[in-house]
């Protein structure tokens, strides 16, 4: 369960058939490397061991600065209340081959890290897809790490967390965090740089399941005894797609818009800002807009209805009563009081708000990635249709502006 005092909130279990496993891959020893958290179907085992939800206490630090908040303060308030928080899904578990697994990517928000939205992960894994949650390198996570070769044998400090332990010893862990605006910059070019660093990484990391695929040996840089070539051939790279909320949403576009091996995408309350316009047309894949009821506002939404098209598919509902942290796990964290002083969580009970988005995401995956499953039992949620759906929009635009 999650922080010893209230018992009661812990990160809710996949609903699917399947077990879920979970482990952590970096490719690359380099900032320029890969670094995901892999989601999959598992074999069932006893007594599973489930990894802690935040793994160093780096990341707690990199949110209390993305946060503006005192660091010692918030790193024993973040300790207190997620430091014993774990996943519900078994580390470095068996996988379990049965057919080919479809794939989604998965791109985290600004200040967010690869490890926050494990209960739409593990969902998706549990319901048979393989899912690859990337950290990206681009200074937009509150804090990720990555190695470098230390010369000076002997000053090697020890790892700050038993994930963070290198396969060789002459590598050293290094820290990057969250890089604020500098006063008086001009915020689109981070931020369109920064998606688009964030695309070639969504890319390069579909690229590396493409290598485990075809079971080309691929060597983690973290000591995480998982054995990759058990997933030879046990994905269906005709059916992949692309992920990620808030900043991760707008990584979803450009992502799509990069390579066409993405056959869809779902974005989740899309910042669209970073993105530039120009690339719009080139989107040709289905996109499926799920927004949160308080984040949206008139700038934003003109910007996703500028992806309309009568050719492709694009669909977009909104959940009532849902803030903007309703999609990440932190929603499932807290009490209800706490919880919406912090706008961590909406009116809606986070479990049915993202039930909601889980199965509307699941109908719209077996759709456009052309599925055999039962999912389409879910198609008149794609619709907005049910009592805490609102199809569309419930943003208001002016006449004028369109
Ligand atoms: C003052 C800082 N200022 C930075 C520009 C705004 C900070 N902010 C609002 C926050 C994140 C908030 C948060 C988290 C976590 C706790 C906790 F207490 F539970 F830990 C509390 C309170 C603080 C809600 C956002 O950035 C919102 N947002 C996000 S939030 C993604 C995220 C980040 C950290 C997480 F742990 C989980 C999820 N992802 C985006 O891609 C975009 C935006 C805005 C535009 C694009």
């Amino acid at each position: 369960n999650s922080s010893g005092h209230n018992n009661t909130l812990s990160i809710p279990p996949g609903k699917g058939p399947h077990k879920v496993g979970c482990t952590d891959l970096m490719v690359g020893h380099t900032a320029q490397g890969t670094f995901l958290r892999l989601y999959y179907p598992c074999q069932a085992s006893e007594n599973p061991h489930l990894p802690d939800w935040v793994p160093c206490r780096e990341y707690f630090n990199g949110l209390a600065d993305f946060m503006k908040m005192n660091r010692t303060l918030s790193e024993r308030i973040f300790n207190y209340l997620f430091g014993s928080c774990k996943i519900p899904a078994a580390w470095n578990a068996s996988f379990k081959p049965d057919g080919k697994y479809p794939v989604v990517i998965f791109s985290h928000g600004l200040g967010a890290f690869r490890t926050l939205y494990s209960a739409i992960c593990v969902e998706l894994a549990s319901q048979g897809f393989i899912v690859a949650a990337v950290e990206h390198r681009d200074e937009s996570a509150s804090a990720t790490f990555y190695f470098k070769e230390n010369t000076e044998p002997g000053t090697k400090k020890h790892p700050s967390c038993d994930i963070a332990k290198p396969v060789s010893d002459n590598l050293e862990e290094v820290w990057m965090y969250y890089r604020p605006l500098k006063p008086g910059e001009n915020e689109f070019p981070l931020r369109n740089k920064q998606v688009k660093q964030r695309a070639d990484e969504c890319i390069r990391a579909l690229d590396l399941l493409f290598d485990i695929n075809s079971g080309k040996s691929v060597e983690n840089v973290l000591q995480c005894d998982f054995d990759l070539s058990t997933m030879e051939n046990s994905m269906d790279l005709c059916r992949i797609a692309i992920m990620g909320h808030s900043f991760g949403g707008a990584t979803v576009i450009e992502s799509l818009c990069k390579d066409v091996k993405f056959k869809c995408g779902v974005a989740l309350d899309t910042w669209m800002f970073p993105l530039d316009e120009e690339i719009f047309p080139g989107v040709k894949q289905p996109i499926f807009f799920i927004n949160s009821e308080k984040f949206q506002w008139i700038g934003n939404i003109i910007r996703m209805k500028k992806l309309d098209s009568a050719i492709f598919p694009r669909k977009m509902i909104t959940i009532k009563g849902t803030v903007h942290q309703s999609f990440p796990d932190f929603t499932f964290l807290t009490g209800n009081w706490i919880g919406r002083l912090m706008k961590l969580k909406g009116e809606i009970d986070p479990h049915i708000a993202l039930d909601l988005s889980n199965k509307a995401t699941l109908a719209f995956l077996q759709r456009h990635l052309n599925m055999d499953r039962d999912f389409n039992q879910w198609d008149p949620l794609i619709d907005g249709k049910d009592d805490n759906l609102i199809p569309g929009t419930n943003i208001v635009i002016p006449q004028s502006s369109i």
